[in-house]
């Protein structure tokens, strides 16, 4: 019975909800929408972006045909009134979400993100003093110089990674992808871990990289706009949890509690450690440091007045902000690296040529260094250009957030004749680059993927730096040493590196067998010892 009414109730609230939205439409809007798939009466589009073509479509290949469809690179989706716009093409991302970014830099309110206790998120909150005061205190330690700290942890972890890589071969021959990932799972969060807390411990790293991975779920699951239905109606975060057919709801309260865990628990492990005296320089440290020294200082300087509330009153707030930081950097920062070092063995393992061409290039450069058999540093990527380009081309065809994170717009605005209402959640779609190719075929890049594949405007991912010389260091150290090849027993069971990944915010791809092979005794003598033997210092 309360099933039926349950189901009595949606569309009559979506009836609603269309005949206010077409009362309130403003009446100077005389030019038409973007292209895109027609709209039927009341659910609009849904079915067009729903439709399931094969068990692996994802929402950036759907937008990627529906373009091709209607050969335009911006397209309108209008679902039960809710208007969404994509950009599928860079020169239309970078006019509006760069050169206009004044107007495109809000978010889309996450009604589902909310419920799933993401709202301390800083990624998920819309263009306000409230975001800025987050964004300025990250940015400011994660800029390119102020990651150079952390190099000599990022080899350490890098170190570990090939001694595991070196460890599964030395008792198998295939490497699984579960064991693979966890690999680079804990590679990922121990450096971010240790930036973030300056966690260090074994123990409490598992069990930290144990909460993320259950954590990173939400984000991935409620990241890309119209995933669930409460996007277009956010009334029905009103459902209780109990009510029949409420799934969503009791998924958003198992989320919460993890998120709320991920966020809490480390703050408070780097708040003991303080006062315990044991705590080591990290971003939480250096932000607690400059907040305590602000309020010390007769002559504070530290911008509060964002908040709109006494300078007493701001000390708690700015605690909270880089609680929050902490929180998103540690969420942000545990899967999507994973998911650019994964892809890369996987695209890597397609083309032998290429590794071999970049191999040549990585003998040359580390045997002319001064002390040869070395694994290559963060001093030689200079050097490395070939390397380099693999990089680049690996980051434009398999951009690992394909959709970023929604951007909206806060007015009325016309993109080639097409008018783009207030309010439109506004997705760049950095799928649509082609996908052909080898992982080598370009040597100059326009846009840099290394931009792209990072989002937009003032919304453009601040933790990049650390993301890119992390995954670099990793590929560049997995071709000095080894071979990765393909299984060739298990040819039916392929992965095809173009279509086969799993959808959500973060784009990883379905499991993969591979060889990843030593080079030679002395490349495997190298896995085994990594950087600790003979670690060269930044020039
Ligand atoms: C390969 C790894 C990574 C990729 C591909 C990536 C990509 C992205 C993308 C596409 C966005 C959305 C930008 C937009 O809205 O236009 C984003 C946002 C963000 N990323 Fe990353 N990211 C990566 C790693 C990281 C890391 C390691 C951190 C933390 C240290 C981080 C922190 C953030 C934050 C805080 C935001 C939200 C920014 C805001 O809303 O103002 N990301 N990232």
């Amino acid at each position: 019975m309360l099933n039926t009414l349950y189901l009595l109730a949606i569309p009559v609230l979506l009836i609603i909800y269309n005949i206010c939205g077409y009362l309130l439409r403003r009446p100077g809007q005389k030019l038409p929408y973007p292209p895109g798939p027609r709209s039927l009466p009341i659910i609009g589009s849904l079915f067009d972006v729903l439709t399931p073509r094969t068990g692996l479509d994802t929402h950036w290949a759907i937008y990627r045909d529906i373009g091709n469809t209607y050969h335009s690179d911006v397209l309108h989706i209008d679902i039960f009134g809710d208007h969404t716009v994509v950009l599928n093409s860079a020169k239309a991302a970078e006019e509006l979400l760069e050169r206009r970014s004044g107007i495109y830099s809000s978010r889309p309110t996450m009604y589902m993100a909310n419920e799933s206790g993401l709202g301390w998120n800083f990624g998920t909150m819309p263009y306000t003093s409230w975001w800025r005061l987050h964004r300025r205190t990250f940015q400011q330690h994660f800029r390119s110089d102020a990651i150079a700290a952390y190099h000599p942890y990022i080899r350490q972890a890098t170190s570990r990674l090939l001694r595991s890589l070196s460890g599964i071969q030395s008792t198998t021959m295939v490497t699984q992808y579960d064991d693979l990932q966890a690999i680079v799972r804990q590679h990922a969060a121990s450096i971010i871990l240790y930036t973030t807390y300056g966690i260090t411990e074994k123990e409490d790293m598992d069990a930290f990289i144990e909460l993320v991975n259950n954590a990173a779920e939400s984000i991935n699951a409620t990241a890309i706009h119209g995933s669930f239905l409460m996007d277009y109606f956010p009334l029905l975060r009103y459902v209780p949890a109990w009510f029949p057919g409420a799934h969503f709801k009791r998924k958003a309260v198992h989320w919460a509690q993890s998120t709320s865990e991920l966020v809490n628990k480390p703050w408070n492990q780097l708040r003991a450690s303080i006062s315990s005296g044991t705590a080591i320089s990290c971003f939480g440290t250096k932000c607690l440091q400059k907040l305590n020294l602000t309020l010390n200082a007769a002559d504070a300087t530290e911008d509060t007045s964002d908040l709109g509330m006494s300078k007493a009153a701001s000390d708690t707030k700015m605690e909270e902000v880089i609680r929050n930081c902490a929180g998103t950097a540690y969420m942000a920062g545990a899967d999507t690296s994973v998911s650019l070092i994964l892809i890369s063995v996987l695209v890597l393992s397609h083309h032998p040529e290429v590794q071999a061409k970049a191999q040549e290039e990585l003998d040359q450069v580390l045997s002319s260094a001064a002390n040869s058999s070395q694994l290559p540093d963060f001093s030689d990527r200079g050097s490395l250009q070939y390397v380099e380009a693999i990089f680049k081309e690996i980051l434009r065809m398999y951009p690992g957030v394909p959709l970023g994170l929604p951007h909206c717009s806060i007015a009325d605005d016309v993109y080639e004749g097409y008018f783009i209402p207030k309010g439109t959640t506004v997705v760049g779609n950095a799928w649509t680059e082609p996908q052909s190719g080898t992982p080598s075929s370009k040597h100059s890049f326009n846009p840099d993927p290394e931009l792209y594949a990072f989002g937009f405007g003032r919304r453009i991912c601040p933790g990049r730096h650390l993301a890119l010389d992390t995954s670099w260091l990793v590929l560049a150290c997995i071709l000095a040493t080894c071979n990765i090849t393909r299984i060739s027993s298990d040819k039916s069971k392929e992965i095809d590196p173009i279509a086969d990944f799993a959808d959500g915010l973060v784009a990883h791809p379905q499991p993969f067998k591979c060889c990843i092979i030593p080079r030679s005794a002395s490349a495997f003598e190298l896995m085994k010892s990594g950087y600790e033997v003979g670690v060269r210092m930044e020039a």
